[in-house]
């Protein structure tokens, strides 16, 4: 059952200046894709045709043709190709331009390499989002290509009636649900049976952007607007007129974001920043969020009206270990598509005991933590079938006997037990903070402590410590809080997938 698409992205440079197209196809060979070049509009609109590139990016200034034209014909051929123009630093109003039709972004001359390779990663993946199928498996066919999105437990048909009862009315839905619980993949879903999706696909990690960029990145802004703002800039909501925004994280905005999101919700006006005009824009809004809106919104760091205005439609995604029998299901999948991938052919099956110690796992970081744990413990086989000796150390937690023993502690947490101790010592090197020095270090105690006892579930812990898992979320990454190799704890604190 593999429903991988295994082939390269494919990426088309439509340039008559040679030394350019091999400068960016040199830089582009560190990206995992394949590169073609075409030096005038017409073999390159040929290709576009012919080869169904990924991503295009396509030179503005070609010898007798206007860029914007052979844009508006890549997007007759191809609706969703992203293209980023390659524009002389004097002509960004044509890319501008460009960027209202819908183009995915621009650079201009010289080119800066390292800041083209992540834009081209970003549209790729962007391609990826907009064209790779969500199929949802209790509805259709396993066999299709695209991403699989399994589950029937009565849980997960509730969520996929859900995702079809919203999808072609056109309204703002929220998905909530923990990291890892496949959100993302309910927004591309929702996308691609809603009616919007020959149109484009767009999503902004709201947590991922730093706070004074955000606005910038989903309003744009008006050359002038800060220091450092040189050119017009149009924003995501300007640019994916007509189709699908995802924001993902939506409880990590500052309050005048917050407003200006409302704002746009109410009456789909905005206006982009240090701007005057106000523009209207057609979005469907798609929002997720893992965060405690509600205590957000009685702690004041969040808007009410903002709150009641995205809770209207939401899908809560259930947490993994309360799918039942979907767990054992997305074993299997990941187990049948990871091994493909992996080119372990020889690793025929799971063995009953490493299937016991998935089973018993509580996996608190859902199924990103699933899928990892499985390409991990495919790495470790040495044989035929995965066994517990194959399994990656975090999940043995589970098991009572490990966890009494003293190397299931954390390794930190001796110097911390003692406070007394600490605050001597601090007192000794003439400390001149230690109110805060020390409620630090008892709180560190503290999560320690229950998190183990919870055995890393962050949910029980926020019953427990009667604050949100949000706030817990925090905690762990402002004090860079580390755990003993056997408390597995928190998705979010690890790097990203
Ligand atoms: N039911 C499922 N079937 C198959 N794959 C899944 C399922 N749920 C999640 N995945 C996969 O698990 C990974 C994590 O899912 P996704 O990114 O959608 O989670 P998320 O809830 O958006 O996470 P975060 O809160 O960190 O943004 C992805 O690779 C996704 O394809």
């Amino acid at each position: 059952m593999d429903t991988q698409n295994t082939a390269k992205p494919l990426v088309l440079v439509i340039d008559d200046d040679r030394a350019i197209r091999h400068m960016i196809t040199r830089s582009l060979q560190q990206l995992d894709c394949e590169v073609i070049e075409a030096e005038e509009s017409q073999s390159g609109l040929a290709l576009v045709l012919d080869k169904n590139p990924d991503v295009v990016l396509l030179d503005i200034m070609l010898p007798h043709v206007s860029g914007l034209d052979i844009f508006q014909q890549i997007r007759e051929i191809e609706r969703k190709t992203p293209v980023i123009f390659i524009t002389a630093g004097t002509d960004s109003a044509t890319a501008i331009k460009a960027m209202q039709l819908g183009a995915f972004d621009y650079v201009t001359k010289p080119l800066d390499l390292p800041k083209l390779n992540v834009l081209v990663q970003s549209a790729i993946k962007s391609k990826r989002l907009m064209n790779v199928p969500v199929a949802v498996e209790a509805l259709e066919s396993v066999e299709m290509q695209g991403d699989l999105f399994v589950g029937s437990s009565s849980q997960m048909m509730e969520v996929f009636k859900q995702v079809g009862r919203v999808a072609t009315q056109d309204v703002t839905v929220l998905i909530r649900g923990e990291s890892g619980s496949g959100k993302e993949l309910v927004a591309r879903a929702i996308y691609q049976y809603s009616n919007r999706s020959n149109e484009p696909f767009m999503a902004v990690n709201c947590a991922a952007i730093p706070d004074q960029l955000l606005e910038s990145e989903l309003f744009g802004h008006e050359k002038g607007a800060f220091t450092g703002a040189d050119k017009r800039r149009i924003g995501k909501f300007e640019q994916c007129n007509g189709g699908t925004l995802f924001l993902d994280e939506i409880g990590d905005m500052t309050p005048l974001v917050q407003g200006k999101v409302l704002r746009l919700l109410q009456e789909q006006h905005f206006e982009r920043v240090g701007g005057n005009e106000t523009i209207t824009t057609n979005v469907r809004i798609v929002t997720a969020t893992n965060r405690d809106l509600e205590q957000m919104v009685e702690d004041g760091e969040y808007r009410g009206d903002l709150y009641y205005r995205l809770n209207g439609i939401t899908i809560n995604l259930p947490p993994l270990r309360e799918r039942g029998e979907d767990l054992v299901k997305l074993i299997e999948y990941f187990f049948s598509k990871v091994r493909i991938e992996l080119g372990k052919h020889e690793v025929v099956g799971i063995s009953p005991d490493a299937l016991a110690i998935y089973r018993k796992h509580t996996w608190p970081g859902n199924v990103r933590e699933l899928q990892s744990v499985i390409r991990q413990s495919l790495l470790n086989t040495t044989g035929t079938v995965i066994v517990p000796d194959s399994i990656p150390d975090e999940l043995l937690v589970d098991d009572p006997a490990l966890l009494n023993s003293p190397n299931a502690l954390n390794e930190e947490s001796d110097d911390h037990v003692n406070i007394e101790r600490f605050i001597k010592n601090r007192l000794d090197e003439c400390s001149t903070d230690l109110y805060a020095e020390t409620l630090e270090v008892m709180e560190k105690v503290l999560l320690t402590q229950v998190l183990q006892h919870t055995e890393g579930n962050q949910t029980r812990a926020s019953e427990i410590l009667g604050i949100t898992r949000g706030k817990i979320r925090d905690r762990i990454q402002a004090f860079g809080i580390k755990f003993g190799k056997n408390v597995h704890v928190d998705e979010n604190t690890g790097p990203e997938e």
